[in-house]
């Protein structure tokens, strides 16, 4: 039996002005139905955002870190089954939403874009292709506040916020490259003024200097009082700008800590393993592959690749307070610096 302490980190240093949670996820989870199989795409998911933080959700390709994203966006397909609560408590109008118990319409009308903001992975293929990125931004901010008038000088500086040259903004989405979709992607998200934005993968395809003027960004909305959750592969730019980072292995949160704790003493050995693969550290390879998320092992989903794996690994760990935050390890493992 699993248990899952609340994962809020209140004392985790350096975002401003934390009031409490903008964003409750309980039990969160999503199967998605194959004609012979069942995809364990997100398992029994608990953690909170408050207001000011920025995390970081980490871990290898096909762990679940979109459909995490797109769960909470009510943007799932139709053999997404879904259960367990989000409770969106943001500071603009009123009401607490639920997220995952209310309908598309009111998903459509009133959270997507203000409430809640998507910087889509592949953004190449989520713009719509037949409008420039003017008409996309100047549509989007008008919908959002800004009149005929005052759209177009906000869409340039929107532009420019990004790191997009406004003369860009001319140009079809087919005509960008990839670098400069994901800015224009990044522009349409960050235009409604969000107060939870999600970014997924925003730093694709950039260039250094581009990824940090995208990561600045990100952590000015949350020093402003906003809330961000980042999905990146980039541990590194996890490590500049995340107040907190959770790491997922197999539709599972295995441990969320404050981002120095996570990266000067990780808990979990997958944890450790995937600092170890960095190349400014042991530049060692995770040995074998992630589990199939269709065949998800009834024990702890690491131990086949842990070199701590022992007869305890053969039930599913539960979920643990360890330091400021959590983890999910029979062992709790704590590594030298
Ligand atoms: N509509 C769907 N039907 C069936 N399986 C799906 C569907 N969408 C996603 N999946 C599966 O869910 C799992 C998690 O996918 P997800 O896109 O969340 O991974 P990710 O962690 O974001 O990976 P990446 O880092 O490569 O973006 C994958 O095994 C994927 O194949
Ligand atoms: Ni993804």
């Amino acid at each position: 039996m699993t248990t899952n302490p609340a994962t809020t980190i209140t004392d985790a240093s350096s975002g401003a002005g934390r009031t409490g949670p903008v964003l409750d996820i309980t039990g969160l989870t999503v199967r998605f139905q194959l004609r012979d199989s069942v995809v364990n795409a997100v398992t029994d998911l608990t953690i909170a955002l408050s207001r000011g933080e920025l995390l970081a959700v980490v871990g290898e390709s096909g762990c679940g870190k979109s459909v995490l994203a797109h769960a909470l966006l009510g943007l799932l397909p139709a053999n997404a089954t879904i259960s367990g609560h989000a409770r969106l408590t943001d500071s603009h109008a009123g009401q607490p939403v639920a997220l995952l118990a209310c309908g598309e319409r009111q998903l459509a009308r009133s959270v997507r874009g203000r409430r809640l903001g998507l910087i889509p992975q592949s953004p190449a293929t989520a713009l719509t292709p037949v409008r420039t990125g003017r008409r996309l931004l100047e549509e989007t901010l008008r919908a959002h506040g800004h009149t005929r008038a005052s759209a177009p000088a906000a869409a340039a500086q929107a532009a420019t916020d990004v790191g997009l040259d406004p003369a860009d903004l001319d140009r079809y989405p087919f005509e960008l490259s990839g670098g400069m979709a994901q800015r224009l992607a990044t522009a349409l998200a960050v235009a409604p003024d969000p107060a939870i934005l999600i970014a997924d993968e925003p730093t694709a395809g950039l260039d250094r200097p581009l990824v940090d003027h995208t990561l600045d960004l990100l952590r000015r909305r949350c020093d402003s009082g906003g809330a961000v959750l980042l999905i990146t592969h980039d541990l590194s730019a996890a490590r500049r700008v995340a107040d907190t980072v959770a790491v997922m292995y197999a539709s599972r949160i295995v441990e969320h800590q404050p981002t120095e704790q996570l990266f000067t003493a990780p808990a979990h050995p997958y944890s450790v393993a995937l600092l170890d693969a960095l190349p400014e550290r042991a530049f060692t390879p995770i040995p074998g592959h992630p589990p199939m998320l269709t065949n998800l092992p009834a024990g702890c989903a690491f131990a086949p690749r842990c070199p701590r794996a022992d007869q305890r690994c053969a039930t599913a760990p539960a979920t643990t307070r360890a330091g400021h935050g959590t983890v999910a390890c029979h062992h709790r493992q704590r590594a030298a610096a």
